[in-house]
């Protein structure tokens, strides 16, 4: 298969260990490209360390993981050529405090390009129009509200017009209006930049009107792999604790591995 034709993702036979104790196993999943995939799961369950295992930050234990095409690289170099083809929007937006929104966002562009200063003002200003933020070049991420600094965070996530974006818990923090902005801009981005997208996230009632396909994973493993409508209807009772946010349930209250394992 042509590289460009393969998924943009895809788990075989994985699985995840944190030193000795394993996190998820069992893992088979293919994310289509250009498709927005909502992962899914209670806290501690694994999404994080799933994430890990897509950029190289992580080694499974056992299986394959393949992102755009081509086995996640050991060695260091291939490796940071893939990760520059992933845009990542962490929690915290990891801007830098004394640059402004387009300073920080130049800072990809600077880092891994040779482009002319010219070029690079010209790509910044472009990304913050594609958030909406074009009016908030010169300011600080503290003259930001918590909605537009991550509306920047997300700008700097593109820069390099990477083709797979991750999002881990793009909307904690803000609120319902803001969260809206977010979602929509993800989707917007999606659609717009022909992107392949996956959202970590416990914000499951937001997320799954824009996602195409969601994943929940609990207990170690991928209890739901399918369409959001199918997900919905789920009669499988883990799925549906984790919908409805029940204590009491197929997944522990405290679904830590290691709280299992004791
Ligand atoms: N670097 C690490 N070393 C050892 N254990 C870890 C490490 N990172 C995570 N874990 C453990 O792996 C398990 C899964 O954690 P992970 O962060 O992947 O879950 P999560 O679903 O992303 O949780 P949350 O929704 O709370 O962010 C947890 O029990 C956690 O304590």
């Amino acid at each position: 298969m042509d590289a460009n034709d393969a998924p943009a993702v895809r788990l075989a036979g994985v699985r995840l260990d944190r030193g000795t104790r394993t996190i998820l196993s069992g893992l088979d999943l293919e994310v289509p490209r250009g498709s927005i995939t909502a992962v899914l799961g209670p806290s501690g369950s694994g999404k994080s360390t799933l994430l890990a295992a897509l950029t190289g930050e992580l080694v499974p234990a056992a299986g394959t993981v393949e992102v755009l095409g081509q086995p996640v690289p050991r060695q260091q170099r291939a490796l940071l050529a893939l990760r520059r083809s992933i845009g990542v929007l962490l929690q915290g937006n990891g801007l830098l405090t004394d640059l402004t929104a387009a300073e920080n966002i130049a800072l990809p562009l600077r880092t891994h390009t040779r482009l002319p200063r010219a070029v690079i003002d010209r790509l910044v200003e472009m990304k913050l129009h594609a958030v909406g933020l074009r009016a908030a070049a010169d300011a600080y991420p503290r003259e930001l509200s918590g909605g537009m600094a991550r509306r920047v965070a997300l700008a700097r996530a593109i820069a390099l017009d990477p083709p797979l974006m991750i999002y881990d818990e793009p909307l904690t923090g803000l609120d319902p209006i803001a969260s809206g902005v977010i979602i929509n801009l993800i989707s917007e981005l999606n659609d717009r930049l022909g992107l392949t997208s996956i959202i970590v996230t416990h914000h499951v009632h937001e997320t799954l009107p824009i996602a195409d396909r969601a994943v929940v994973i609990a207990n170690g493993r991928v209890v739901y792999s399918g369409t959001p409508g199918e997900l919905q209807a789920s009669g499988d009772l883990l799925v549906q604790q984790f919908l409805q946010g029940k204590p009491d349930g197929p997944i522990a209250f405290d679904s830590s591995p290691r709280a299992e394992a004791a």
